[in-house]
This record gives structure tokens, sequence and C-alpha cells, in this order.
């Protein structure tokens, strides 16, 4: 890692990091330095910074591992900060390695998850350096949290969580990560949220046809010893339960503020791994909650067949401990759960339509609203005001999906009325909606079970947003980018998978492989840099054209496509120009969001060219907070 500096000096002369130029690590010594002579010898700077990479200028060390060297990099246009992670130099020539190295990205692809860093491009330097180009994490490790004292244990779930929704989808693919740890599992600020989690070094992942580690020798073992499961530890058989001792060890780690098994040496931790007993964690301290214990020491069973069997059953359980605490607080054992009253939301749709209404459900992808009364017509949509932290509502809109009737809320022992299907929210709204989810979790779950809900509704609702393209059918934002859709075009998978098991018969279970190829064919079509540019530059999307820039698309691809774009309406380019102009003047007199407004009305119109990209995303980094 980079020293840092004490004091607030200058930044390096070599590299631009926080550290005094003597003490760069990305200057190479010479020999003689080892030698012992008295005088200092210059040190050599790093021929990599300031150099172009693909798109991307080098602009400092980032830091060494064991496999390679990471820098930060900057698209000299668009702004966007990539992390490139270049395999030593020593060893570039040796095929396993190399094979090993990109086994990293090719794992990591395959899973295509918000919380694992994403990884946009694969290449060689020449003559012969390879590397890889991934998402920038402007964060910290959660070893650097749980070294600097005892984590909120709030964090800690939410931390552990979303961990394992990103190893679920890892295990669902196949890949297996094998060196969970809190270094390789760093925080970033994302979407409102402090500690957005993005598991990383898939180095030693176990893919389902293929397995990293058999490229390591024979008997040597791989992993990191405090965390490793018995099986891996004697080079046993490796599974998805072998993550969950990983992530029961971190667990342990986050709730006691130490591991269970340190120190004596590397054969000492293994055989403790093997036949020892953990200390429970209330014995290391007895605040911990003994549902959070009984949870840990579940994920740590030696016999994997005791473990958790998947992700899905971990978070599970972790998601009841987390709920746990005001539930036991709030009543005895058995009665019902205390109702968190929701507050009432303003509601407005077609025809007049509104109302004041308490949701009595909010999760990420919808809200539920008993109503006695007349409902808004299924398929309508409406606006919702949404509290938000800063005290003004967000505004969220949504699908009517369902209709619950009188009839149907006695069977399934509910209140009558609708359920909203929200569609892709931006950072502030979705935030505003966890809070109301979080707010009501508390509550018991009064919306049908999966297999109870009316399944042709919820075709027709899928169908109907197919028709509207494939951002509409994925429910994904215009800003997302590729992991997330990804992410999202597996969702909507799962739950076309799962109405097909209600549908038995009829013309609408035929329709569900037509919607099933239609979300495949969405899925390639955003998932391609290539396919995705002109897609979005002719919807205006300049936050997708930019995703694509930053996914590698070179200028003079770009530049092409923007003239065969102009050929076909020339007038982009005059309506650009003229709200660029606009949007320099309100920069000029301060008026920051006049400007903003019209630099994306800019884009808007030609959203190709690079050049109207670099002041505004100049003008949104000069914003965006610390
Ligand atoms: N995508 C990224 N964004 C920001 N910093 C990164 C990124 N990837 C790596 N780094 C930084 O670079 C350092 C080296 O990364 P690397 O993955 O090579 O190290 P490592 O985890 O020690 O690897 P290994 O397990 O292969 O020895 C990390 O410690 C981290 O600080």
């Amino acid at each position: 890692m980079v020293p840092t500096q004490a004091d607030d000096g200058p930044p390096c002369a070599l590299c631009g990091g926080d550290h005094p130029r003597a003490a760069c690590p990305s200057a190479a010594r010479p020999v003689a330095h080892t030698l012992g002579l008295d005088e200092p010898l210059p040190v050599v700077p790093d021929p990599l910074l300031g150099t172009m990479v693909g798109s991307f200028r080098v602009q400092r060390l980032l830091g060494r591992g064991g496999m390679g060297t990471v820098y930060l990099a900057e698209h000299p246009v668009i702004g966007s900060k990539v992390a490139i992670k270049f395999l030593h130099e020593s060893m570039c020539a040796n095929p396993e390695l190399v094979g090993r190295f990109y086994d990293e990205a090719r794992a990591v692809n395959l899973i295509g998850h918000e919380n694992i860093v994403a990884i946009f491009d694969l290449a060689l330097l020449p003559p012969s350096r390879y590397y890889i180009i991934m998402e920038y994490l402007d964060g910290a490790p959660f070893s650097a949290l749980l070294r600097a004292s005892r984590v909120d244990p709030a964090i800690s779930l939410d931390v552990l969580l979303q961990l394992a929704d990103a190893l679920r989808a890892a295990h669902d693919r196949g890949v297996v990560h094998r060196d969970l740890k809190p270094e390789n599992v760093f925080l970033v600020r994302r979407r409102g949220r402090a500690h957005f989690v993005k598991l990383m070094d898939f180095g030693i992942a176990k893919l389902a046809d293929r397995q990293t580690g058999a490229r390591t020798a024979a008997g040597v073992i791989v992993g990191t010893p405090e965390y490793m499961a018995p099986e891996q530890c004697e080079n046993g058989r490796i599974d998805r339960r072998t993550d969950v001792y990983a992530l029961g060890m971190m667990a342990y780690e986050a709730a006691t503020g130490r591991l269970p098994f340190t120190g004596q040496g590397i054969p000492h931790i293994l055989l403790a791994q093997l036949r020892q007993l953990p200390r429970p964690p209330r014995e290391v301290d007895p605040t911990i909650s003994p549902a959070l214990e009984a949870v840990i020491l579940k994920a740590l069973q030696k016999d994997p067949a005791d473990r958790f069997q998947d992700m899905a059953a971990f978070a599970a359980a972790l998601e009841e401990v987390r709920r746990g605490p005001e539930r036991a607080a709030a009543r005895p054992p058995g009665a019902p759960a205390a109702r968190a009253l929701a507050p009432q939301l303003d509601v407005a749709g077609p025809g007049g339509y509104h109302r004041r209404l308490r949701p009595s459900e909010a999760a990420r992808g919808g809200l539920f609203f008993p109503e006695e009364g007349t409902l808004p017509p299924l398929f309508s949509r409406l606006a919702v005001d949404v509290p938000a932290a800063g005290g003004r509502p967000v505004r969220v809109e949504g699908e009517v999906v369902r209709h619950v009737s009188a009839a149907e809320a006695a069977r399934w022992q509910m209140q009558p009325g609708f359920a909203l299907q929200l569609g892709a929210l931006p950072g502030d709204a979705q935030a505003a909606v966890d809070a109301l989810a979080a707010q009501l979790a508390s509550r018991p779950a009064l919306t049908p079970q999966p297999t109870e809900v009316p399944a042709p509704l919820a075709l027709d609702a899928i169908a109907k947003r197919a028709a509207g393209g494939p951002y509409e059918l994925l429910g994904a934002r215009p800003e997302d980018g590729f992991p997330e859709i990804r992410e999202r075009a597996r969702a909507v998978r799962r739950q076309l998978e799962a109405l097909q098991q209600n549908l038995t018969s009829g013309t609408r279970a035929t329709r569900v492989p037509i919607l099933l190829a239609q979300v495949d064919a969405a899925a390639a079509l955003l998932g391609s840099p290539g396919e995705r540019l002109m897609l979005d530059a002719r919807r205006g999307n300049f936050h997708g054209v930019a995703h694509c820039v930053t996914a590698g698309t070179p200028p003079p691809v770009l530049e092409a496509r923007r003239q065969a774009m102009l050929s076909e309406d020339p007038r982009r380019a005059d309506e650009a120009q003229r709200h660029l102009a606009r949007a320099r003047v309100a920069e000029k007199l301060g008026n920051v969001a006049a400007a903003l407004a019209e630099y994306e009305a800019a884009l808007r119109s030609d959203p190709l060219d690079l050049e109207l990209h670099r002041p505004y995303w100049d003008l949104r980094r000069r914003l965006e907070p610390r």
C-alpha cells in the first residue's frame, strides 16, 4: 500500500499520491540502494504514470498485491475513473499465472452483481504486459473499519447481508470465492449509503467448470488461514458452504472485534480450523444477542452439512437477527409483531385520482396500499410522494399491477387494496423507499406469498413493459451501469421462471418462453457497449453513452457513430450548441443548477459529442460531496 503523508505537504512529484517523494512506492529503486551506499540514489519514476492505457490516462499508484499493481486512471474527456491492475511483469511470461489473472476477470463477469467490483476490459499492453480495467473504488476496505473501532452492529449486519447477496449470485453462477476476508470487501459511498459493499479479489475463485486453484501446485493450499473452512484447510471438497464458513468468520470478527483462531503460525491456525471450537461470541462480549451468536456458530460448524446450506439461508437468518431486537423488546414470544405506523403518502393518478394513503408494505420493487374504496385502474401509472431525508418528499412513479379484492383479501388474510410496482428509481428516491421499507420492516408480511400472487396479472405487467423497450422490460434506469443491467435481467428472469411454475396451461403460459427470450435479448443489447451506445444515443441517454465510453468504446468509433446519427438529423448538433452556449453563461454567472440543466439538454441532443461530456462531468465532479 502507499504510505500516506503525515502532514499536508505537497503531493508526491513522481506519482501525485499523498506521500513524500522519498517514500514513493511507484519508484523502482536501483539495485545499488540495497548495497548500502550512503549516498541516496535518485529514484526512477514509474514509466506507466501519465501514459495512456486504452482510453485512460494512468494517474497514480493505488497499491500492490500478490498478482499485480493497481493504478488509478482517468478518461481524459468523460473524467470517469477506473482502476487498472497490471499483472506483475515477472509473471507475464508464465501462462499459468496469466490464465489465473484472466480467470479472475472471467469469474467476476460471469456473476455481474452490483456488490461485486465490475470489470470493464482485459487486454495486453504491448509487448507483453497484461492488465484488467475495473471499476475504481473510492472507499476503504471493511478491514480498516474493523481495525479502527468496534463496528456498529447495524452496519455489520448491513455489510454481511450485502455480501451474502453478492455471494448468492456468485454461487448461482457456479463461482465460489474461497478468499473471503475483510480486506477483500471494499466499502464505498453509493446511492446515499455510506457502506455500499464491493466484493473483490476473485483471484483464487473456483469456477464450476474450472478451478483456478488447480493452477496452484498440488498440495499447495490457497486462501487466508484465519478465514478458511476445515475442508479448505485439508484440500477437501470446496463448495458454496466453504464461503458460508468464511462469511461466518467475518461475522464473528465484526461482532466480537477479534478472530477465534489467530497467531502462533499458519499450521497452528489451520489445525484450529480443523479441530478447535471457536469461543462462543457471547463469552467474548456478553452484549452480543443470543440470536446473532447462534447464527455465527451455525455458519462456523466444522461439517459443511451442519452449516447454512446456502447464502439465501444464511441471509434469512441474518435478516431475522436484524429485525430481532425490536420484536423482542416490543412483544412477548408468540404475540403479534408491533405495528410501526407508516406515514400517509400523497398518491396521484390519471383522471384526477388523488388520495392520502398509508402503505402497509414497502419493498425495493413496490408498495402495497390497503384501500376499501374505488381502486385506481390496473396498469395505470401513479405518482407517490415519499418522505425523504432532507425533509422534502421525493416523487416516485409506479404502475398498479395488482388489485386485491375483499374476497381475495379474506383468503390471503390481508387487507384489500392495490400493489404499485415501482419503476427504476434515481438514487434519492430509492433511498427514500428503502427508508420507508426499513420503517415497516418489523411488520408482518401482508401481501400474498409468491405462490399465491395472481400470476396472470404479473405476467401481463411484464408483457406490457416488454412493449416499451429493453430498459422498460428490465426495469433498468438510464444511468445504470453494466453490472446493474445484468442484475436486473437476472431478476426479471427469476420472476418469469417463478411465474411459469404458476401458469400450468393456457395462452399465457406460452408467453413466458417468448418473454424470457425477450429478456435475454434486452440483456444482450444493453450489456454490450457497442450495441447499447447507439440505442442510448438515439434516446438521448448520455449517462448510458458515458458508461459505454468508460467500457472502452474508442473515440474514433464514437465520432463515426455520431456522424452517422447527425446525418439522420443534423438539427441535433445546432440544438446542442445552443444549450451549450446557455450552459456556459449560466456557469459563469454561478447559476449551477441552470448550467447543469443546459448541459444535460445539450447532451440529450448530441450525446455522442465527447466535447459536450467534458464540461458536464467536470461540473458534476466539482459538485460531488467528498
Ligand atoms: N478497483 C479498485 N479500486 C481502488 N483500489 C483498488 C482496486 N483494486 C485494488 N485496489 C487497491 O490496490 C491494492 C492492491 O490490489 P490487489 O487486488 O492487487 O491486492 P491484494 O488484494 O493484496 O491482492 P492479492 O490477494 O492478489 O495479493 C488493494 O489493496 C487496494 O488498496
